[in-house]
């Protein structure tokens, strides 16, 4: 069957939104203030950025000095059509995002056991939470927000669904072998999803488990790199773009997890010498690696939902030199969310976390590809390196390179099918001597939670490639109007709340806490717009 692009989706607004295009989306609220301008198209900010600076003093003391850097913020409020493209389309994650899109877009109900099912978007931290905007005038409570109404997003009742699968089946087959959704839900989308079906992908045997060949038959031809793949995968997404009338595409791996890579000098170290490997065909370049090459010479956002090394070196490099966004790694969707938030939580309380046992086990595609050791590996380090940095940041109950015990396993049970159970033992030590052990079943229906993500990756990414700075002309030095307005970083840091293994530009260092993650999101996008930080000090209700 050929493939083919979803219809065009941003005709149909089922979610009661405005409706998308290239016509500006008015702002949810208007910020009262000299430093912020608002234009037709464009909303411009001065902000000042404070931190504070430590450096060493007298007798091994410290001095703390307040910074205070001006940054010129400029936010596109054009919110643009967009298409998002899922390498692993026919898989659980690409099929359930599929058809819970296509449910909200539509507002369907279905009939569940316990009654009627309405669609919703829960799971996602853009379309199902909050942010506190400030406090009201009058009453002095918090005034809180939807966080999709922070910034002029994209809704994602109007993105344009298309990808590619080594599994030729259409999406209302392979949503059935997902076993993922109710039967009533997939009767209402059955007939839209069976008229899409994956393009053809790259399959290079060595990266996935032996147990996935069964499935391949939707194949590019050639089982390792070329430049002849990355330009069909270029040719894709263009295709994919002008038929769906889009301004954008934003590519996701939400395909199986591949083997790491090793990283060789002279083959993966930098941008020239992994084209020239790709060119080669060699062998150690994988098809995720290739799909990230494709999109950043395509101009296309790329994030990576699973944990292998996709951006290898030479990858980030290239992302670097094309001014191209990408973001990974692996979607932190159960287990590992859990306990971003736990040890954050354990640890900043003062009690001294000493061992993590995670297990879990799984029944469904991903399970069994991860049933195979080179894969398993691959999750068992974005796993494992979650609590690394609450760990070495109490100096107080760690000594240096001392943290707690951290075993990570995973098996496959058919029986459970996507179900997965996690099942967790936290052990720590308190006051005087005593224990504390927290043990935790936790059963996360793993599609359902990563659907969620994936949708929450595309907007944010979408929206950061309207967001530009400077150095004000104050924290510059330079006159007025030289500086040029440039994007964030290639590597979007800014995605790590959804993300178990943040990648961060090369240097700067990874923070995991989740409550950290989700301020960092919150922070920046109000600054866009001029607004100070939520330090949650709430002082207005502490000194009167
Ligand atoms: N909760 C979650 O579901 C969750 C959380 C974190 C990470 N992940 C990761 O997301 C990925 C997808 O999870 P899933 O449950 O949808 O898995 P899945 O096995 O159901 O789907 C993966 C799909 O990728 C396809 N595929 C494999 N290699 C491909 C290639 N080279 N090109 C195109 N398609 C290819 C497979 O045919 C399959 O349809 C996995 O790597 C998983 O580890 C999932
Ligand atoms: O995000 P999380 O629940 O910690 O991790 C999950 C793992 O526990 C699971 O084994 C794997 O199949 C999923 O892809 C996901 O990565």
């Amino acid at each position: 069957m050929a493939p083919h692009a979803e219809t065009d989706a941003g005709s149909v607004n089922g979610g009661g939104h405005p409706a998308n295009g290239t016509s500006a989306t008015r702002p949810k609220f208007t910020v009262n203030s000299p430093n912020v301008v608002y234009s037709d198209n464009e909303i411009r900010s001065k902000y000042t950025y404070r931190t504070t600076e430590v450096s060493e003093g007298e007798n091994g003391s410290r001095v703390v000095t307040p910074k205070e850097t001006v940054y010129d913020f400029k936010l596109d409020t054009k919110v643009p059509k967009i298409g998002m493209m899922l390498v692993g389309w026919g898989g659980n994650n690409g099929t359930t995002v599929t058809a819970g899109i296509l449910a909200n877009r539509r507002g369907l109900v279905w009939e569940t056991r316990n009654g009627k099912q309405a669609a919703n978007y829960y799971g996602s931290v853009v379309m199902g939470s909050t942010l506190k905007l400030g406090t009201d005038s009058k009453t002095r409570e918090d005034v809180n927000i939807p966080f999709h109404d922070v910034l002029p997003m994209v809704h994602p009742n109007d993105i344009a669904i298309g990808g590619w699968d080594i599994s030729g089946l259409n999406l209302a087959d392979a949503m059935d072998r997902a076993k993922v959704l109710e039967p009533t839900l997939k009767s209402l989308v059955r007939k839209e999803l069976a008229a899409l079906t994956p393009l053809p992908s790259i399959y290079y045997p060595d990266f996935i488990a032996a147990n996935q060949e069964g499935r391949a038959d939707n194949l590019i031809p050639g089982s390792k790199a070329s430049t002849a793949h990355v330009e069909q995968i270029r040719k894709d997404i263009r295709d994919f773009k002008a038929a769906n009338n889009l301004d954008k595409v934003i590519v996701q791996w939400t395909a199986n997890t591949e083997r790491f890579a090793d990283v060789i000098a002279g083959v993966n170290d930098t941008a020239e010498n992994l084209l020239k490997a790709i060119e080669a065909g060699h062998e150690e370049v994988s098809p995720s690696t290739v799909f990230a090459v494709a999109s950043i010479l395509e101009g296309a956002p790329f994030i990576n939902g699973s944990p292998q090394n996709t951006f290898v070196p030479g990858c980030i490099d290239l992302a670097e030199k094309h001014g191209a966004f990408i973001g990974g790694d692996d979607f932190k969707s159960g287990q590992t969310k859990m306990k971003s938030a736990l040890v954050d939580f354990m640890i900043n309380a003062g009690i001294k976390l000493t061992s993590i046992a995670s297990y879990n086990h799984l029944g469904n595609n991903d399970g069994m590809n991860l049933s195979s050791h080179r894969q398993f590996r691959s999750k068992e380090i974005s796993k494992s390196n979650v609590v690394d940095d609450m760990v070495a940041a109490n100096t107080v109950l760690y000594a240096k390179d001392e943290h707690p015990d951290h075993v990570v396993v995973i098996k496959y049970i058919p029986a459970v099918g996507d179900s997965k159970r996690a099942m967790d033992e936290y052990s720590a030590e308190i006051f005087l001597g005593g224990h504390q052990t927290i043990s935790m079943s936790n059963v996360c229906e793993d599609s359902l939670l990563a659907s969620p993500l994936i949708i929450d990756l595309v907007v944010i990414a979408e929206l950061m490639t309207r967001i530009q700075w400077k150095l004000h002309s104050s924290s510059s030095g330079e006159g007025d109007g030289t500086a040029k307005y440039k994007s964030f970083h290639s590597v979007l840091s800014v995605l790590s709340y959804m993300l178990k293994a943040p990648l961060t530009p090369p240097g700067t260092p990874v923070v995991n806490a989740l409550a950290k993650q989700r301020a960092a999101l919150a922070n920046i996008f109000r600054a866009v717009v001029g607004l100070e930080p939520e330090s949650d000090m709430t002082l207005e209700h502490k000194l009167f």
